[in-house]
């Protein structure tokens, strides 16, 4: 808690309350085109500063502004829909679904569970069956053959499988029904509730979006999953939670919270679910990690299962994941180790920081409706875009750590309908949002870690659908980044531009390198880390993006 909390909260925070519902102050925000001249007066200040420097110079990366942050959090979110068709909606899977099953899989460990090739060998009860059916799942993706094996078994397990290849559902499933083959149900009546199962992710948006999907798959069973994290009233919150609590899912700074409160004990814990695992293991939260597996009555990793998830994972956070896990855990990697999913069409583009507004215009404008992903590697570059294309008539809406939570589920939910078809984000968007019909990603800014732009680009082309993904690269400050580019490019069968070529193997000394490119990692690291990269294995060296955050991003 509390590393550097609120360090932009304020600057821009009157200035452009998001519209729909903020019925306090009456304003209205991105997303209409509307009350943004306010706005403009703040950011504006002519042509030199139109340019945003990479984050260590200027402002940082994007960061989850911290709920403990400012005057008390009175905001309740929507309660969560309640009918069948809504809590079941979902997307049709695409023509590359099939695909999936020639992605060479790489497990190791002693004696690893055979994989299920259908949903029926599962083992799954008569209500997750159901559930499973009409969530429209027909067949298992290979994270999900290989995966509910290894956890029905109650084997540990670190699992790698690229960007919307549905891992969710992959532990999801046998939790839940180990839960039910035990016939656990959440008291109502109790003070202090005891979860059999905790799930973390790093931000609001994603923790929520698993939440979501629990429920989805406890549906008409009496398993109930709540969810806590930051920028919503923690009275609600703790109220949500004593009415029973078998599955809780948080970001780790609200979970810490609850826990230190004495509302969640933790004898009963059977699993530990880390989403975006090297994420939640990296500089930024590995402290909370540490804390929460060493909260007074938490089960010691001999006596709970611990499963970790993630489409990227640098070789160093393998090392440390070791200490969370129990010695013989299970590997499984689904294809590279950090590869893009070769469903994303992949273009870069070579830009001049000065022409990137007038070519994302250009681009947004050829793409029609289509829903796009804009990131930007700061807070004040998405309001600052946000705003040029309000002005430009598109209907845009914005979400980064420094808007209200109320303001930053609008703008997913404006994004999500449609309502807004343009949505300008920071990394807090990066990872794991599920979001249907997204057909394009855009990196008006390149991350600075090659990890953070699979992640990002795979919010397309999920699910067997196919994405296009447009990334400016400006070789003033994109340079180090050349080289694992042309990696992931190449890994994902994409065509590589010559002069990015040109750029990556003329660049010398480290600036060639990305500290965290080591994304060619195919195999376990116990097995004496055969990566396949041309860098020599770094120690605990944080990424660029983590060594910049020193703030949590829930
Ligand atoms: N077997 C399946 N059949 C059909 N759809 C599926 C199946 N498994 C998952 N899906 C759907 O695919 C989408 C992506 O799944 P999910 O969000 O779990 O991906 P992920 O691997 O966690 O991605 P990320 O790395 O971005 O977090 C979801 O809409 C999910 O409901």
């Amino acid at each position: 808690q509390g590393r550097g909390r609120g360090g932009f909260r304020g600057g821009f925070r009157g200035g452009f309350r998001d519209g729909g519902g903020d019925e306090e102050t009456g304003k209205r925000g991105f997303g209409r085109g509307g009350d943004i001249l306010i706005f403009i007066f703040f950011c504006f200040r002519g042509r030199n500063e139109e340019v945003f420097p990479k984050a260590s110079t200027a402002e940082k990366p994007d960061q989850e502004a911290g709920e403990n942050a400012g005057p008390k959090v009175v905001y309740v979110p929507p309660p969560p829909p309640e009918e069948e068709s809504s809590i079941f909606s979902h997307y049709a899977t695409g023509i590359n679904f099939d695909k999936y099953d020639d992605i060479l899989v790489d497990v190791s460990g002693s004696n690893p569970p055979k994989a299920i090739m259908t949903f029926d060998e599962a083992g799954l009860c008569e209500s997750l069956r159901k559930n499973v059916t009409k969530s429209g799942y027909v067949k298992p993706t290979p994270v999900q053959k290989h995966g509910i094996p290894i956890i029905s078994a109650g084997r540990d397990l670190m699992a790698c499988a690229q960007t919307g290849s549905g891992k969710t559902a992959a532990f999801l499933l046998p939790i839940l029904q180990r839960l039910m083959a035990d016939g656990v149900a959440a008291s109502k009546f109790s003070e202090v509730q005891e979860p059999e199962v905790i799930i973390v992710a790093p931000t609001r948006e994603l923790i929520n979006q698993i939440y979501l999907e629990a429920r989805k798959f406890a549906y008409g069973t009496c398993v109930r999953p709540v969810v806590v994290y930051g920028g919503i009233n923690t009275g609600y919150t703790i109220r949500e939670v004593l009415k029973g609590c078998n599955i809780l899912c948080g970001t780790p700074g609200r979970l810490l919270d609850i826990i230190g409160r004495g509302k969640v004990g933790l004898s009963k814990l059977r699993y530990l679910v880390l989403d975006e695992a090297d994420r939640m293991l990296d500089m930024g939260f590995e402290p909370d990690m540490r804390k929460l597996v060493g909260s007074p009555g938490m089960p010691s990793k001999e006596d709970r299962q611990t499963l970790m998830f993630s489409a990227t994972y640098p070789e160093d956070i393998q090392r440390m994941a070791a200490d969370f896990l129990k010695v013989d855990y299970i590997f499984l990697a689904v294809g590279v180790v950090g590869g893009a999913c070769s469903d994303v069409e992949q273009t870069i583009v070579q830009v001049d920081q000065y022409s990137k507004r007038d070519q994302l215009l250009e681009l947004l404008r050829s793409t029609g409706n289509e829903r796009t992903m804009v990131f930007v590697e700061t807070k004040r570059s998405a309001d600052f875009i946000a705003t040029f294309l309000c002005q430009e008539k598109l209907s845009t809406t914005s979400i980064h750590g420094d808007r209200e939570q109320r303001e930053r589920e609008k703008a997913l939910s404006d994004f999500r309908t449609g309502q807004c078809p343009v949505l300008v984000a920071t990394s807090v968007a990066a990872r794991g949002l599920d979001i249907e019909q997204v057909q394009h990603v855009v990196n008006f800014d390149l991350p600075s870690s090659i990890d953070e732009y699979v992640h990002r680009i795979g919010r397309t082309g999920r699910c067997g659908n196919i994405g296009r993904a447009v990334s400016f690269f400006n070789p003033e400050s994109d340079t180090p980044l050349a080289r694992s580019l042309v990696k992931v490019l190449s890994g994902a069968q994409q065509e590589v531009p010559k002069w990015l070529e040109e750029i990556a193997f003329s660049a010398h000394g480290t600036t060639g390198f990305n500290p965290r490119g080591k994304v060619f990692a195919s195999t376990d690291t116990r097995k004496g880390g055969s990566f396949k990269t041309d860098e020599p294995p770094q120690a605990s060296a944080p990424s660029p993006a983590a060594a910049a955050d020193d703030e949590e991003w829930e």
